[in-house]
Formats: C-alpha cells, sequence, structure tokens
C-alpha cells in the first residue's frame, strides 16, 4: 500500500467538520434505515443544519455576493442554480469552511461557525464538497484517489479497501480502471472517479461520515447517460442512506447541488434556490421552476435572449 504524505485538505472531496457537537436528530423520522439512523422526508424550522444568513463576498474590487440568504434543511435535496459567474461555487465554498464570508453568518446546526473549518475537529456535522474539476492527484492511481480517505484514516484492510473502491467505481459505472492514472482517464471518468471518492464508506465507523454533500456541477462535462447514473446515484445516497455499492445504514442525509443541467434540476433536487446578482432572488419546489412568472427564472428556464439577464 502506497504511503500517502499528502494533506487530506487538498482532496477534491473535503470532508470537513463543523466544531460542534453533534445534537440530537429530530424526532419525526418517516423511516428508519437499518436500525442505526433515521431520515426524514419533510421539512420543519427547527431541523436548519446550514443556515447562510445576509453572506457578503467581494475578490479584490468585485463583489460577487450581496447578501445572501439562505437555509438547508436536514433530509433536502436542493439545487443552485443561476448564470454563470453568478458565485454558486463560491456559496458552496462558503458553506464548507473553504472560505470566509466577508460579512454575514454561517450557523451549523444553529451554531455560528468562525473562520474556517480545520481538520482537526472531529465532531458535528460533517460537509463533503465534490469541486467542479475532478482534481484527482496526478501521481496517484484510481484505486489510491478512490480510497485515499480510507487509507489514510480507517482500520479497514487494504483488501477491504479495494473490494470497496471496487464496488464504488462499479456504481458510478467504471470498471477495471483501478490501476488507471488520472491522466488516462477522459474528463468524465475523472468526474464520476471523484465521486467514487466522495461517496466511498469507512464501514469500521458509524457516526461520522458526512451529513450534507455539496457537489459543484457533478454532470457537467458528462454524456447523458453518465449523468443518469450519476443523478441516481446522488439521488439513492440521499433517500436510502445508502452509498454507492447499497450498504445501508451511513449519516449521508441532505445535499447540496450546484447544476446548469435540467436532468439534474429535474432528477436530482426537491428546492432550488435561484442566484443572481449576488442574491437569492427565487426559491421554489423544482417542479415550479419551469412555470414560475418569475421574469429572471422564466428567462433562465427558457434559455431565451430576452429578459433580466444580460451577458
Ligand atoms: N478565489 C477567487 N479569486 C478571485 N476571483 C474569484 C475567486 N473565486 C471566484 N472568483 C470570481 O467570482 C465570480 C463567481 O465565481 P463562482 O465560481 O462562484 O461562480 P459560479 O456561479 O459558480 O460560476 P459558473 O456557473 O460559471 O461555474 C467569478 O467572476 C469568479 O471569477
Amino acid at each position: 500500500m502506497a504511503t500517502f504524505q499528502t494533506n487530506a485538505s487538498y482532496l477534491n472531496t473535503i470532508i470537513t467538520n463543523a466544531s460542534l457537537q453533534r445534537t440530537t436528530r429530530p424526532t419525526t423520522a418517516t423511516f428508519q434505515v437499518n436500525n442505526k439512523r433515521s431520515f426524514r422526508g419533510c421539512v420543519s424550522s427547527n431541523d436548519v443544519l446550514i443556515e447562510c444568513k445576509d453572506i457578503y463576498k467581494s475578490f479584490e474590487e468585485k463583489e460577487i455576493l450581496r447578501g445572501v440568504s439562505f437555509k438547508i434543511h436536514d433530509g433536502e435535496a436542493v439545487g443552485i442554480i443561476g448564470p454563470s459567474g453568478t458565485g454558486k461555487s463560491t456559496v458552496l465554498k462558503i458553506m464548507a469552511g473553504l472560505l470566509t464570508p466577508d460579512k454575514g453568518d454561517v450557523f451549523i446546526r444553529g451554531k455560528k461557525r468562525h473562520g474556517l473549518v480545520s481538520d482537526e475537529e472531529i465532531f458535528g456535522l460533517r460537509i463533503g464538497l465534490v469541486f467542479q474539476s475532478a482534481s484527482l492527484f496526478d501521481s496517484l492511481s484510481v484505486r489510491e484517489n478512490v480510497g485515499f480517505r480510507l487509507y489514510e484514516k480507517s482500520n479497514m484492510s487494504d483488501n477491504e479497501i479495494e473490494e470497496s473502491v471496487r464496488e464504488n467505481l462499479a456504481a458510478v459505472g467504471l470498471k477495471g480502471v483501478e490501476d488507471r492514472l488520472p491522466s488516462e482517464l477522459s474528463g468524465g471518468m475523472k468526474k464520476r472517479v471523484a465521486l467514487a471518492r466522495s461517496i466511498i464508506f469507512d464501514n469500521t465507523k458509524e457516526a461520522i461520515e458526512p451529513e450534507v454533500l455539496l457537489y459543484d456541477e457533478p454532470t457537467a462535462g458528462l454524456d447523458p447517460i453518465a449523468s443518469t447514473v450519476v443523478e441516481d446515484l446522488i439521488r439513492s445516497v440521499h433517500l436510502k442512506g445508502e452509498d454507492g455499492v447499497g450498504e445501508v445504514g451511513h449519516n449521508i442525509a441532505s445535499y447540496v447541488v450546484v447544476t446548469h443541467q435540467h436532468s439534474t434540476i429535474k432528477r436530482a433536487v426537491d428546492r432550488l434556490l435561484f442566484l443572481h446578482e449576488g442574491k437569492v432572488v427565487w426559491e421554489g419546489r423544482t417542479h415550479e421552476f419551469t412555470t414560475s412568472t418569475n421574469p429572471i427564472v422564466k428567462q433562465f428556464a427558457s434559455g431565451s435572449l430576452d429578459g433580466p439577464i444580460r451577458y
């Protein structure tokens, strides 16, 4: 087994830990998974996992976020959409604790987060971020990339990790690529390898797997069928608390997806936040997106050149 010198914080899939103690889960469980955990299908005001409140962020002179506010509830599948360059990825990084806002607050399970998230903090809500670019380690094989976190931190044997890597790769539609280097994969394959890495599960631990996954354009650049595979996989992780190979009982219960793809909006999310000119200008259920009379949403949904969005 290779000895990895690289700091885990450089992973494209960053599993961050908010510096908070775990709070009691809501009692309104709708179904039970493996007698270990409850996953919820409904939303109420006292189950907010992440709240962004009046967030401002500038890069140099450019003001990108101008008072972004929203809440992510336990059990939700939320999409963030909006024109290019409007700050969607920036919002994800702020939620993950990789960027600090210039103004405004991020609350994790009701407690204010101060500064960035560090690797040392191991309790509380876990937030996994899958970056837009696959950002795999070039010098590591696919197997080592996917199993990276397990090789570094778990008590699983090399054989168990290998098996898990193989199964999770198969779940994203990739077989027999374990020994390849990232340079030997297409862009879409790299993306799926990154996804496999985000959903792989440490079966020696029960309590500290991610509970919110943040996906930055997980289906961009994939062909329609590969997109469907990824969308369904994301959905199954959310719905059943399963990992890519159908093992239940994990903590992954909610996710946020930044996407431009209509298929991903339709298949993988239930609620949408529309970001435009630094603010959330519309929120609604997915099925309301195409029928909304909001001129910004209407223009975006139809792809029309006429309307308030200008390039
Ligand atoms: N670290 C950074 N330094 C300087 N500018 C940045 C940085 N990160 C983002 N930006 C700028 O902030 C703006 C918003 O970027 P962001 O990636 O959040 O947008 P986005 O809505 O996700 O875009 P897209 O849909 O095209 O992926 C862009 O103009 C980008 O160039």
